[in-house]
């Protein structure tokens, strides 16, 4: 996951450093791009214009029109701007290109409306005119084109990214880019691939490998990467036949109030179901007998309760230590009281410490205590919870997930899971890990007490707290596109479904 910078200064590394000419990773990128997208083209009725702007994403546009060509396909290069404004490698594809017999109609000799008449004739429209080098706002007539290409019914192939998006996703205000279909990157994801709303307009997204070493990668050391599928089955704790329930881990929960009793049941049952050893749930005597009905596996923790609330926790710190491996605290908490002991939790328990929902709410006035605190934390806010706790508009939040969040982690020492469409797990040394499961059906109550107990359960199972974290995030997506694969409807899955599904989801990657 790469910013433009990032890209540029891979790319330099390989050219300059390495010795890779710029032609031949060009030739590359063209040919790599023609075999991911002939499988979706019909050779006999594809009728392609290939758009070409001036810089090194045209240059693709060269050497994939070529290829096409050479294969059979009907394809008419529409070059956008003056022939000698084209430079460099984009230069060199262009005249291998010509030189190959083939030809190109020059935008500037028909007027702009003509274009559009034009666009009626192509079924495909392949996007070579702005790649990671475009910056501010559009100019024309890429305008006035990119809006013509979207309200035409032409299917859209895109290069390397969406024409008039930038490679970092941040100006997301005047989106006025390619919408497309299929969106062909070269090497590494850009990282507005994985922010919204820049992510809408790529379409299907494939990472074709141009032939980069890794070490140039390496050398640019961005440290922001993906979690996969690979990396979970890799990673999950797997279970020694010699194992008994305490090696599993013993985690305490702190959740529930009285009005609000589903939430520690979510995050209970899914701490059991990920595998932890004993479960214990610290909730308000008021709000007890309502959870003990649901949860049979669970001891619980009876809490003086004020305003229906857990008012104290009327355990020492030094017993919580001894007691348990790990403590998840604020699904359903409530917000009526001070929260006082979650300061003390913040100060004094030397082990673990999740917090997430409400606990975050009392977090925020307690922000100095984890300056001090030297033990794992792990937040895990939603957009709204990290716009509260930061004091920065939820919008801000979006377009610069990447960013704040790691501001916050190394900030604060603490692993931050940033939920949302991709989420965003960050360690305090500011490594970012990105969740590529999941879908909308995520977004309803109670999906995220279903998270704080996956994660409970495996960073007591596992060493690295990253992969505990990102592998818990990787099933909770999982679990989400596993309900909508196998019938059930995005609007109508449940939060506690996710937990009824996690031994499928388990079943299905140890056997992948
Ligand atoms: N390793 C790789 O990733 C490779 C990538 N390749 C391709 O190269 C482009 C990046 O090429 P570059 O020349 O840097 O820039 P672009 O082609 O993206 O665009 C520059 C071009 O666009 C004009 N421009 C910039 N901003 C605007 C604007 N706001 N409005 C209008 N026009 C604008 C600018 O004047 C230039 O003329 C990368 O995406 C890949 O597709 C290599 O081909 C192979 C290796
Ligand atoms: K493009």
């Amino acid at each position: 996951m790469v910013t433009g910078e990032e890209m540029r200064q891979i790319d330099r590394y390989a050219i300059e450093e390495i010795g890779l000419k710029e032609e031949l990773l060009m030739e590359n990128a063209g040919q790599a791009f023609v075999n991911e997208i002939t499988s979706l083209l019909d050779k006999k009725t594809a009728k392609i214009a290939v758009l070409i702007g001036a810089g090194n994403n045209g240059g693709d546009g060269f050497v994939i029109s070529r290829s096409l060509l050479e294969k059979g396909y009907h394809v008419d290069v529409w070059l956008i701007p003056p022939l000698e404004k084209v430079k460099g490698a984009a230069r060199y594809h262009m005249d291998v290109y010509l030189k190959s017999g083939f030809g190109l109609i020059s935008y500037h000799t028909i007027a702009n409306e003509g274009f559009m008449q034009q666009l009626t004739n192509y079924s495909h429209v392949i996007d070579a005119l702005l790649g990671t080098g475009f910056k501010g706002t559009l100019r024309s007539p890429y305008k006035e084109i990119i809006e013509q290409v979207n309200k035409s019914n032409c299917s859209v192939f895109t290069v390397d990214l969406p024409s008039g998006i930038t490679a970092d996703g941040t100006d997301v205000e005047t989106l006025m880019a390619i919408k497309a279909s299929h969106t062909i990157s070269f090497q590494c994801p850009k990282l507005s691939s994985f922010i919204y709303p820049p992510r809408e307009f790529y379409g299907n997204l494939s990472i074709v490998d141009i032939g980069i070493p890794k070490l140039a990668v390496i050398k640019v050391s961005s440290k922001r990467h993906l979690w996969t599928e690979e990396d979970v089955t890799r990673t999950l704790p797997v279970r020694r036949p010699s194992s008994h329930k305490g090696s599993h881990g013993k985690g305490l929960i702190i959740a529930g109030s009285k009005s609000m009793t589903g939430a520690p049941i979510l995050t209970t049952r899914a701490c059991h179901r990920l595998g932890a050893g004993l479960v214990t749930l610290a909730t308000p005597c008021s709000a007890h007998p309502a959870i003990a009905s649901q949860l049979i596996e669970a001891t619980f923790h009876l809490c003086p309760s004020k305003n229906g609330e857990i008012d104290d926790l009327n355990i020492s710190n030094d017993v919580l230590e001894k007691r348990y491996d790990a403590i998840a605290i604020g699904p359903g908490l409530g917000r009526n009281n001070n929260g006082f002991f979650i300061e003390a939790l913040i100060k004094g328990y030397h082990k673990p410490l999740i917090i997430d929902a409400d606990g975050l709410y009392y977090l925020k006035y307690f922000l100095p205590g984890l300056l001090v605190r030297k033990q794992v934390t792990i937040l895990t806010p939603h957009l709204g919870e990290f716009a509260y706790l930061t004091n920065e508009s939820i919008k801000m939040i979006e377009k610069n997930r990447f960013q704040l969040s790691k501001e916050f982690a190394e900030k604060y020492g603490v692993y931050l899971v940033l939920k949302g469409p991709y989420t965003i797990v960050t360690t305090p040394e500011g490594h970012q890990f990105i969740n590529t499961t999941g879908n909308s059906s995520l977004a309803k109550g109670g999906t995220g007490d279903v998270l704080t107990g996956m994660v409970l359960a495996l960073i007591m199972q596992q060493k690295d707290v990253q992969m505990a974290i990102s592998n818990a995030t990787f099933l909770h997506g999982r679990a989400a596109d596993y309900l909508t694969e196998n019938g059930w409807n995005s609007l109508s899955v449940v939060a506690s479904d996710l937990v009824n599904v996690l031994p499928q989801v388990l079943d299905q990657l140890q056997n992948s």
